[in-house]
């Protein structure tokens, strides 16, 4: 059967914070598979927008429906705590900062939200977590503490602590900012295995490289809006938004430098 509804839909999304309006009613898809990067300047919505997606900074108004269920259902407290767990098993998200738990081993981060919230036996949620170490290149660290990791080692086990979930959609909130610059490559490396894999990805990113290399869609925000859409491509063009172009120019001009 051909499938003709969106996977990801995002439908007139609006979010105030008191009278800063964030998030200006912004529609987008994304398509089972595809891969999109969200760039845009500071302060644009990118994260606003990438955190709604699973509603951990719930919106003010509009729709956001993953494989054809509504995500931020207005729903009574408990059934509301029930639907959005289920879909939060779903979505995995990985953070700037990583969010290990210190006092767990990376097996133990890797193996908790598996058998506490889908409720695997033990055996085959330490399975799963050797499993997903090994794609991430970090089994041989399984018994380290976050503390004994570099950023870019703590970043990739947060990568399988998410794919632990065996989550149909992976968000990506500027996972490579905090890193020091000769560790981005492992995580970007993670991540184009993730993409040749095709594993749905939202991916906010300020690397036009990495954007352009891996991604089949780039989004451009600014002002809470979507200013510019369409193929990779379009980072090497002049967009007609001068906040946009300055952001290029500037992230262009060190990519020019770097190469
Ligand atoms: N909890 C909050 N309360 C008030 N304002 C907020 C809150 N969270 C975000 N904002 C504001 O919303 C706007 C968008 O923030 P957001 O983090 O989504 O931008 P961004 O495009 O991801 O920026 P950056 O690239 O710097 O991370 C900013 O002006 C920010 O100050």
């Amino acid at each position: 059967m051909t499938e003709t509804r969106p996977f990801v839909e995002i439908r007139h999304a609006k979010k105030s914070y008191g009278s800063l309006e964030v998030l200006k009613d912004i529609s987008l898809t994304v398509d089972r598979g595809e891969i999109v990067a969200i760039i845009g300047p500071s302060g644009s919505g990118k994260s606003t927008l990438l955190r709604a997606i699973n509603d951990l900074d719930p919106l003010t108004g509009g729709e956001v429906i993953l494989d054809g269920t509504q995500v931020n259902k207005a729903l009574p407290h408990r059934q509301y705590e029930k639907h959005i767990n289920q879909m939060r098993q779903q979505i995995g998200m990985v953070f700037q900062h990583f969010n290990l738990f210190p006092h767990l081993t990376v097996r133990d981060n890797v193996v908790m939200a598996p058998k506490l919230l889908k409720g695997i036996s033990e055996d085959a949620a330490q399975k799963l977590a050797e499993e997903q170490l090994a794609h991430v290149g970090m089994l041989e660290r399984i018994d380290y503490y976050p503390s004994q990791l570099s950023g870019g080692q703590k970043q990739r086990v947060a990568i399988a602590r998410a794919l632990a979930m065996k989550p149909k959609l992976m968000l990506f909130d500027e996972a490579t900012s905090a890193l020091d610059p000769e560790l981005v490559e492992e995580v970007n490396q993670v991540m184009k295995t993730l993409a040749q894999e095709h594993m749905t990805m939202i991916i906010v990113t300020h690397e036009m490289e990495f954007a352009a290399d891996v991604c089949d869609r780039v989004i451009f925000m600014d002002g809470g809006v979507v200013v510019e859409e369409g193929p990779p491509s379009i980072v090497f063009q002049n967009p007609t938004q001068p906040r946009t172009r300055d952001f290029l120019r500037k992230h262009l001009s060190q990519y020019e430098k770097e190469k």
